[in-house]
């Protein structure tokens, strides 16, 4: 567990003092993957630079796995960050190291390892992350997909329990970026692999991580599972990433619904509800009649959700809601 106690985080520039984190308490569970989004400057790479204190925090403390690593030495925190790895948009190989030899780098650096120890572990890691075959080319000779899984395979190098990723996906194109979050996916099952990234796209978050805090302006604005927070989002940032993801504008929208007649709601089905056949049976039920307006049916993780937007016109109205709540389905009354 990671768990941020009032930390502040502000920058010295030029005498001026610049908050990036607003006094901010976080707590990051064991084991899962924990999302960050937010616009440029929110003060996400700064939050998590804090976790392996490539940034000092101003004030409040920071404590992993029971130790305040704030307070570590020197020494103590050379150890730390060999249990806590990091990978990143333009994937920092060294260009003049071969892939074998950029994967065996932290190996060497925390000299626990002989030659052949650390010969068999990285070759062990290149076919976990599917590079066997591209053991001694250069960086340059990858793509952009390999040389994240480079740069993933020399992250695990030395056995961290923290995997930090730093808009991992952001320089790579869509069907890259499936690969590349699969294989997070994965690793972070098999490993129990504690995982924060930070990114500002939305579907990064939906399709790997349990839990997420929207960051805006140096505070967390709002923070939770992630289908609680996206699919009921209270903040006006969160809503903006909601509707943006969706290719919508709220105020459009708004402005759309008053052409059109009924009550206008929103239905969440999770889960096992997302493929009943309720419409049509709450349809008979209730007499009421409906139109849609939008919908869209995804997975959240490994749980598929749909949403609809209806009209509902004539018939019991009030039952028909009823009936959708009954059904464990959210209804959100749009317009009476
Ligand atoms: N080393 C630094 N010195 C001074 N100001 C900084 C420094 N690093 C970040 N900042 C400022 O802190 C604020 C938060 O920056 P941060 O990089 O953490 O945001 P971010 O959400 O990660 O943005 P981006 O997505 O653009 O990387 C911004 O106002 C930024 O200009």
């Amino acid at each position: 567990m990671i768990q941020f106690k009032h930390v502040h985080k502000a920058y010295k520039v030029g005498g001026r003092e610049i908050t990036a984190l607003e006094p901010c308490d976080l707590q990051i569970p064991e084991g899962q993957i924990f999302g960050l989004i937010g616009h440029s400057g929110a003060g996400k790479s700064t939050l998590l630079r804090l976790i392996n204190r490539l940034e000092e925090p101003t004030s409040g403390s920071i404590i992993v796995k029971d130790q305040d690593i704030t307070a570590l030495d020197a020494a103590a925190l050379r150890r730390f960050r060999q249990g806590v790895g990091m990978i990143f948009q333009h994937f920092n190989l060294l260009s003049s190291k071969t892939v074998a030899d950029n994967v065996a780098m932290p190996l060497k650096l925390a000299n626990e390892l002989s030659k052949t120890q650390i010969k068999e572990r990285v070759h062990q890691l290149l076919e976990r992350v599917g590079l066997t075959d591209h053991a001694q080319k250069y960086p340059a000779q990858l793509s952009g997909g390999q040389k994240q899984r480079v740069g993933i395979a020399r992250a695990l190098s030395t056995s961290p329990s923290i995997l930090l990723c730093d808009e991992a996906t952001s320089a790579l194109d869509p069907q890259t970026t499936g690969q590349v979050l699969q294989l997070l996916n994965e690793i972070n099952r098999e490993l129990n692999l504690t995982i924060v990234l930070i990114t500002h796209e939305m579907d990064v978050i939906r399709r790997i991580c349990d839990q997420v805090a929207v960051m805006d302006a140096g505070r967390i604005v709002e923070q939770g599972t992630v289908s609680e927070v996206f699919l009921h989002p209270q903040h006006p940032t969160t809503r903006r990433f909601v509707y943006e993801d969706e290719h919508l504008d709220e105020q459009e929208q708004l402005k759309r619904f008053s052409q059109i007649a009924g009550c206008i709601i929103k239905l969440t089905f999770q889960g096992e509800s997302t493929y009943s056949p309720l419409l049509g049976e709450v349809a008979r039920q209730c007499g009421v009649d409906y139109s849609i307006l939008n919908g869209r049916i995804d997975y959240i993780r490994d749980t598929p959700y749909g949403q609809l937007t209806l009209s509902l016109i004539g018939g019991n109205t009030v039952a028909a809601l009823d009936a959708f709540r009954a059904a464990d389905v959210t209804v959100e009354i749009l317009r009476p």
